[in-house]
C-alpha cells in the first residue's frame, strides 16, 4: 500500500512525516454505518466511528446516506470553518488519503496574503501599484503578518474568549520586536531600538509603517484584544513622553515600553466624555502634593494599569497628572459589550496624594496636553476600523461563494451581490482616504497636523466607523443566524457586529467629530469669498 505525508492543515504536532494509507472511494463507501463510519473531506479519509457520538452538530447528520461513506467536502465546508480541521483532536481522525486526489481547499499559510478579491488593500494585491508604499513597507508588512499569524492570533482568540489580560509571554515578544514602542508612531523614542528584528531602521519608520502595524494586528475578529494589547499605553504614555519632567520620564517610559508596567489614560467621567472641559475630578494643592478626588469611567486597561494619566480640574482650568496605583486608587471592572481582555474600568481616586513633580505640562493648561493626543488616537482607531472591516468583506465574499442555497451559491442572488458592492465600495473609500491622510501626516509637523488635519481626521473617523457599522449590518444579513453566535462560521461577523460601535465612540463620537471637522473648515473660510 502506498504511503504519503500528513496533510498541511493537520495539527502543528503532526508536521512530522507520518506515513498515511491511501484508499479508493469504493473502499471508503463500505464504511457507512454506526460504529463503522468513514468520510472524505478535502481528499483526506476521516474515521468518524467513535467521534460521531461526540459530534457537536449531532450524530444523525453523519449517518445520512448523503454523508456516510462519501466525499463530503462541499457539505463540510458549508457548515464548518477550516480551522475545525486544524484542531489537534480532529486532525487525529485522519486515517488516510484518497489515492491520486489532491486537496481542493488550501488553508492560507501563516504570513501569506489573501487571494480573495478586496481581501487585501490594493497595494498588496497582485498587479496593483501604490505611490505610498516603498519596498521597505512591503518587507515590514510581510514580517508583521508573519508575527501576527504566528504569535498574536492564538493569543488574541484566547484572550478575547476568556476575557483575560494579554500574557506576559506575548508581551515579552512585543517587547523583543519593539512593537509596543512602534505603536506610538515615529519619533525619538525609537532611536537605538531594533525594530521587528531590523526590518526597518528607526529613522526610516514612518506613519505607513505604523498603519501596517495597526492593520495587521486587527485581522482576527477580536476587537477587545486590540485594546487589551496595551491600547491604554498608546493614549496614556504620549503625555508622559512629551510633558513629564526628565526624571519622571526616565523612570516611567522604559518599563512601559517594555511591557513590564502598564499605563492608562483616565480622562472620561460619568459627567464628561467628549466635553472634556466638564471634568469633575479635582486636584487641590497641599504643599508639594496634589490631593486628587474623583471617579473616571470607561478607562481602557484600567483594571491592570500601574499608572494613570489623569485629567483633573484645578483652580483655573485643567491639569494633567501622572498618578501611580497606590493608597486611595481603586479600580473596578466595567462589563462592556466587548471582551474584558481590554480591562475597561472605573477608576476611583480618594484623597490620593500625588507629588507635584508628577504634573504633566503646565498647571491649568492640561487641556492642551490632553487634546494634543487626540489626532493620533483617532487615526489609530481608523486603521483598526478599516482593517477589521476589510476582513468582514473577505468573510462575506467567501461565504457568498461557498454557501449553497436552492442549489446555487448565495452570490447568485442579486440582493447579496448588491450588499457586497456596498461593502467593497465603503472599505475602498475608507482605505484610500486613510492613505491620503497618512501621507499628509508623514509630511507635516505635529503642529501642522493639529492645525490642518485635525478636522479631516475627525471627519474620516466618523465616516469609517459609520461605514463599518453599515458593513456589520450587511454582513449579518448575508450570514443569517450564523452571525449571531460567537463561534462557528459567522464568528468574525458576530464579533464585528457587536463591537464595531466601539470605533464610533472611542476617541470621540461620530456626531462630535463630524461637527469638529466642519467647524475647523468654517474657521478657515476666507472672508473675501462670495458666490
Ligand atoms: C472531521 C469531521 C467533522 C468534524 C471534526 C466536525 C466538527 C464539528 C464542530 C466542532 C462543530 C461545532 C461548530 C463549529 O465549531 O464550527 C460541528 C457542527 C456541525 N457539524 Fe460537524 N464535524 C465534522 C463533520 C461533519 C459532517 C460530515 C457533517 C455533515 C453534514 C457535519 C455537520 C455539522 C452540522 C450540521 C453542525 C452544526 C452547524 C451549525 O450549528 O451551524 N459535520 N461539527
Amino acid at each position: 500500500m502506498a504511503t504519503t505525508t500528513i496533510p498541511s492543515h493537520a495539527s502543528k504536532s503532526s508536521t512530522l512525516r507520518i506515513p498515511l494509507k491511501t484508499f479508493t472511494l469504493e473502499e471508503v463507501a463500505k464504511h457507512n454505518k454506526e460504529l463503522d463510519l468513514w468520510v472524505v473531506i478535502n481528499s483526506n479519509v476521516y474515521d468518524l466511528s467513535r467521534f460521531a457520538l461526540l459530534h457537536p452538530g449531532g450524530k444523525s447528520v453523519l449517518f445520512s446516506p448523503m454523508i456516510a461513506g462519501r466525499d463530503v467536502t462541499t457539505a463540510f465546508f458549508g457548515l464548518h470553518r477550516q480551522d475545525v480541521l486544524e484542531r489537534p483532536q480532529y486532525s487525529r481522525l485522519i486515517i488516510g488519503k484518497i489515492h491520486g486526489e489532491k486537496e481542493v481547499v488550501i488553508p492560507r499559510t501563516p504570513g501569506s496574503l489573501s487571494a480573495v478579491p478586496y481581501g487585501e488593500p490594493a497595494w498588496l494585491s497582485e498587479g496593483f501599484t501604490s505611490p505610498y508604499y516603498k519596498d521597505n513597507h512591503r518587507f515590514f508588512q510581510r514580517k508583521m503578518r508573519e508575527f501576527a499569524d504566528t504569535v498574536l492570533r492564538e493569543e488574541a482568540l484566547r484572550c478575547e474568549d476568556k476575557g483575560t489580560r494579554i500574557s506576559q509571554e506575548v508581551l515579552d515578544k512585543l517587547n523583543e520586536t519593539n512593537i509596543l514602542a512602534m505603536r506610538l508612531g515615529p519619533g525619538p523614542h525609537l532611536h537605538g531600538k531594533q525594530l521587528m528584528g531590523g526590518a526597518v531602521q528607526p529613522n526610516e519608520f514612518d506613519y505607513f509603517h505604523e498603519l501596517i502595524l495597526n492593520m495587521e494586528g486587527s485581522r482576527f475578529g477580536t476587537r477587545g484584544f486590540i485594546d487589551g494589547m496595551l491600547g491604554g499605553m498608546v493614549i496614556g504614555l504620549p503625555p508622559v513622553m512629551n510633558h513629564a519632567s526628565p526624571e519622571l520620564k526616565a523612570r516611567i517610559v522604559p518599563e512601559v515600553l517594555q511591557g513590564k508596567k502598564f499605563i492608562a489614560l483616565a480622562i472620561t467621567e460619568a459627567f464628561a466624555g467628549s466635553d472634556v472641559s466638564g471634568l469633575q475630578t479635582t486636584a487641590v494643592r497641599d504643599g508639594d502634593f496634589w490631593i486628587v478626588n474623583g471617579t473616571k469611567k470607561w478607562i481602557t486597561n484600567g483594571t491592570f494599569a500601574d499608572y494613570f494619566t489623569v485629567g483633573c480640574k484645578t483652580e483655573r482650568g485643567l491639569t494633567t497628572l501622572l498618578i501611580e496605583r497606590g493608597q486611595g486608587v481603586e479600580t473596578k471592572p466595567i462589563k462592556t459589550a466587548y471582551s474584558s481582555t481590554a480591562g475597561t474600568a472605573y477608576v476611583t481616586f480618594d484623597n490620593v496624594r500625588v507629588p507635584v513633580g508628577n504634573t504633566l505640562g503646565k498647571v491649568d493648561q492640561g487641556l492642551a496636553v490632553i487634546l494634543s493626543n487626540f489626532n493620533h488616537e483617532r487615526w489609530t482607531i481608523i486603521c483598526v476600523c478599516v482593517s477589521a472591516q476589510r476582513v468582514i468583506v473577505e468573510e462575506c465574499m467567501k461565504w457568498a461563494s461557498q454557501r449553497m442555497i436552492f442549489g446555487k451559491p448565495l452570490s447568485s442572488q442579486p440582493v447579496v451581490r448588491a450588499k457586497l458592492g456596498d461593502m467593497i465600495s465603503r472599505v475602498e473609500a475608507c482605505q484610500n482616504w486613510l492613505e491620503a491622510v497618512t501621507d499628509q501626516m508623514n509630511h507635516m509637523s505635529h503642529r501642522d497636523v493639529a492645525d490642518k488635519l485635525a478636522g479631516q481626521i475627525g471627519l474620516l473617523k466618523q465616516f469609517a466607523s459609520k461605514a463599518g457599522r453599515e458593513t456589520a449590518e450587511d454582513a449579518t444579513q448575508i450570514f443569517g443566524g450564523r452571525a449571531l453566535t460567537p463561534s462557528g462560521m459567522g464568528r468574525l461577523i458576530e464579533n464585528y457586529h457587536r463591537t464595531s460601535g466601539y470605533d464610533a465612540i472611542l476617541g470621540g463620537t461620530e456626531d462630535v467629530l463630524k461637527d469638529l471637522g466642519v467647524r475647523q473648515a468654517l474657521k478657515k473660510m476666507p472672508s473675501n469669498v462670495r458666490l
